[in-house]
């Protein structure tokens, strides 16, 4: 039973030929015990997919600006945004970039609105969104950003770790973030997106939203370094001395309780990680890798220094799931309790 005071989340569909749709529909069916879901998508889909998995949902369109429906299990309200295209699943089409790209826009406008406590994205694709010539798109991170009209925000995946957890001898927290320096960018691009500024910016969003969304009074941060060994004191690279250091510096001058530059192999064991309230990895695939390896499916992706809530799922389309029914529900689980979590705490 959900209480009629649950935050209202709008959970945006994601890519029509992904599990997205799926996730939605099995969600629905499950019942969700701390929010009231409203989905953000076609309910034509909505209906295919739930017949296609035998769930009995109830798709129940409304309009964004009447009152959602009272919550119940096995019932979907859903704000409709129409395909541009019909959708099959594991098929992409450019023609539903647009489709996509509106479902965020109608979850913003709804948060922004006061109508939702927050948003949850099902997962897109990055790639047939660029295909179908939106030029410079590289995730649902970038696009609030700039929608949302802010100079910075900063990608943070979190999960229980309950991998770490059941180490002998452990006896630390067992929640682990991990925030990203940089996001979706070519490896070769990623150092020089590294700069004291950029890395002042990240780190005192941080900071903030680990004390406004997580309640960690006096948040603590280990800062990676870049290179092999935190650059071997730059014999491996100089970016340790001459960007990352500098902007530790300046801010532990403010007060911030930051660790680093640290080499990243041996930050993400269990006793460097005791009292770490987060990591910021310096790119995608020195962060995510560990957090997922530690939670995968169990994990959120939550978007720091925005006005609004936005969580997400820890993985992407999986288009070779969809339409099976065997996609994991966890991660959409976890990013919609979250996302209530922090909607309680308010902005
Ligand atoms: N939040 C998001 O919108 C988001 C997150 C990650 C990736 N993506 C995008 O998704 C697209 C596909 O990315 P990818 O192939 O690298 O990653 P993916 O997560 O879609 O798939 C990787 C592997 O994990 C499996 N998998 C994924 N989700 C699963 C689930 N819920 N249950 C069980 N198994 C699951 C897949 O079957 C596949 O074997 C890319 O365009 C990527 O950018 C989007
Ligand atoms: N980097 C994320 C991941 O690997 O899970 C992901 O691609 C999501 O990005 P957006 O939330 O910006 O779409």
């Amino acid at each position: 039973m959900v209480p009629g005071d649950a935050p209202v989340l709008a959970l945006t569909c994601g890519e029509p030929a992904g599990i997205g749709p799926e996730l939605a529909v099995m969600l629905a069916a499950d019942g969700v015990p701390a929010a009231r879901l409203v989905a953000v998508g076609d309910p034509a889909l909505l209906d295919e997919r739930a017949a296609m998995l035998g769930l009995r949902v109830a798709i129940h369109p409304f309009a964004p600006g009447e009152p959602p429906p009272a919550p119940r299990r096995g019932v979907l309200p859903v704000w409709p945004v129409a395909l541009r295209a019909p959708s099959h699943p594991g098929r992409l089409d450019p023609a539903n970039a647009g489709h996509v790209l509106e479902t965020l826009n109608v979850a913003i406008d709804a948060c922004r609105a006061g109508r939702a406590a927050g948003m949850v994205t099902a997962p897109l694709h990055k790639g047939v969104i660029l295909d179908a010539g939106h030029v410079g798109f590289t995730g649902h991170t970038e696009y609030l950003r700039d929608a949302c009209g802010v100079e910075e925000v900063v990608m943070m995946l979190a999960t229980d770790s309950a991998l770490h957890a059941r180490e002998a001898g452990w006896r630390g927290e067992t929640t682990l973030r991990v925030a990203l320096a940089t996001t979706h960018l070519p490896l070769r691009e990623v150092a020089d997106a590294i700069t004291v500024p950029r890395l002042e910016r990240l780190l005192r969003i941080l900071h903030a939203d680990l004390q406004r969304w997580f309640g960690i009074t006096a948040p603590r941060i280990a800062v990676c370094g870049l290179n092999p060994h935190a650059g071997e004191g730059g014999h491996l690279g100089r970016e340790e001395l001459d960007v990352i250091l500098p902007a530790l510096e300046g801010l532990r001058a403010e007060g911030l309780a930051l660790d680093g530059p640290l080499a990243a192999d041996t930050l993400f064991t269990p006793r460097h990680l005791e009292g770490v309230d987060a990591v910021l990895a310096m790119y995608h695939d020195q962060g995510l890798p560990v957090l997922k390896y530690a939670g995968f499916g169990r994990a959120a992706n939550i978007t720091l220094g925005l006005p609004l809530v936005r969580t997400s799922v820890d993985h992407g389309t999986a288009l070779d799931l969809a339409g099976t029914g065997r996609a994991d529900l966890g991660s959409l689980r976890v990013a919609v309790a979250l996302a209530a979590e922090m909607a309680g705490r308010g902005i």
